[in-house]
């Protein structure tokens, strides 16, 4: 009778101990806990995590695709050259582009108003205003017909460039920008507009080699301008002259081969890019569209925040695996040894009480590893 209750008495408590000490509530714990440190600490290093995803997601990134003007470059250009056709003055020529300029949003245009104004040239009334994204500017001046914009932009009306292609090539290879204006349908100059690359570029790109990337740029300018750019900052492979439209198709041929692709933009014509990108990141001193479609959004305007995302992206699922190895190693060493393996042996039963402690402990561990993400330091 008495050992009947001994048994009865043993096998309940041996019961509640399994039960109790096979709550996985420190699995639970694992990787949720990592992920709120890992993203409270980013934003401590200027970087937000929009979706908690794309802190799981970055480390697996093969290339970081940016672009160019205002993500690698300043975004702020300027007018370095403006070489006339003969029959024309600088004078003239300028006042009539800045004028139409004047109507355009893009970077370019506020380079050849401001250049315009420093030599007080005053713009005169436009009518018949059109932009065509990712080609040019056009419109009418005191009668004349003024068309602004790449070579692509000329070429499509007609206009042709050869006796200057030289004079272009040689901006280009200096990482000037060549630009074209065309009045009455004949060529009147080039322009030769430069936006200088951000100081902490350079460091940036190779912070990113550094961790094994390679590093990738899209670009609605030049062929040689962006290949002087690259050859300049150590960039791996260009995809220049895309239209607008074509960014999202650049980022897919990037994905082609199942390379995991990080996109870096800052304007509106980056946000579909950005969407289509395994992660997108947008500088924070972009555009509202830019920051509304990326899953990270870097604070400032400084490229670093990228390699040091990617870093604590490897380090935040390194901790989430050293979560989960010790809740596991625990629930099954321990489990057995509450269902009474080491009874027969040497009398080791684990009580209920100890159970319950050893259960929290786990959890305790789980947490206090996930908060020397707080700690974690990006360089
Ligand atoms: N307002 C404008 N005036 C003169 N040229 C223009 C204008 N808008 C566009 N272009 C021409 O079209 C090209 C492509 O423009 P787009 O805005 O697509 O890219 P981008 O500014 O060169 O660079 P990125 O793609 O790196 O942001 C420019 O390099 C320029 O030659
Ligand atoms: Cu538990």
């Amino acid at each position: 009778m008495a050992s009947d209750l001994f048994a009865l008495t043993f096998a309940l408590v041996n019961a509640v101990a399994v039960l109790i000490i096979a709550c996985p509530c420190a699995m639970g714990l694992a990787t949720p806990t990592s992920i709120m440190v890992g993203t409270g600490r980013a934003a401590e290093l200027g970087i937000l995590f929009r979706k908690g995803e794309a802190l799981q997601s970055l480390r697996e990134a093969d290339v970081v695709a940016l672009d160019k003007t205002g993500t690698l470059t300043k975004g702020r250009p300027e007018l370095i050259d403006l070489i006339v056709r003969d029959g024309y003055t600088v004078h003239e020529v300028l006042g009539l582009i800045a004028s139409v300029e004047a109507l355009s949003e893009h970077p370019i245009a506020e380079a050849i108003v401001a250049a315009a104004k420093e030599r007080a040239i005053s713009l005169q009334p436009v009518t018949e205003f059109q932009a065509t994204p990712g080609f040019g500017i056009e419109g009418t001046v005191d009668g004349r017909e003024v068309l602004v914009g790449a070579d692509r932009a000329l070429q499509k009306v007609g206009i042709d460039l050869l006796e200057v292609i030289e004079q272009a090539a040689a901006l280009g290879d200096e990482g000037k920008s060549p630009l074209y204006a065309a009045i009455d349908g004949r060529l009147a100059a080039i322009i030769a507009v430069s936006d200088p690359v951000k100081e902490t570029t350079p460091a940036a790109i190779k912070a990113l080699h550094a961790l094994g990337l390679k590093v990738a740029m899209i670009t609605g300018d030049n062929r040689r301008t962006a290949d002087a750019i690259a050859r300049q900052l150590g960039i791996d492979e260009v995809v220049a002259e895309v239209l607008p439209e074509g960014k999202v198709d650049a980022v897919k041929r990037l994905r082609s081969g199942e390379r995991k692709v990080a996109f870096i933009g800052d304007g509106i014509n980056d946000a579909p890019a950005l969407t289509e990108a395994d992660v997108g990141l947008a500088v924070g001193t972009g555009t509202d569209i830019a920051i509304e479609s990326a899953d990270v959004v870097l604070m400032s305007g400084d490229l670093n925040g990228v390699p040091k995302a990617i870093a604590l992206s490897k380090a935040t699922i390194k901790n989430i695996k050293q979560n989960l190895f010790w809740a596991f190693a625990y629930n099954v060493s321990l489990v057995p040894v509450a269902a009474g393996v080491l009874y027969p042996i040497n009398g080791t039963l684990l009580s209920p009480v100890f159970a319950a402690g050893a259960m929290a402990m786990s959890s305790v561990f789980v947490l206090g590893n996930a908060l020397r993400l707080r700690r974690y330091q990006a360089n």
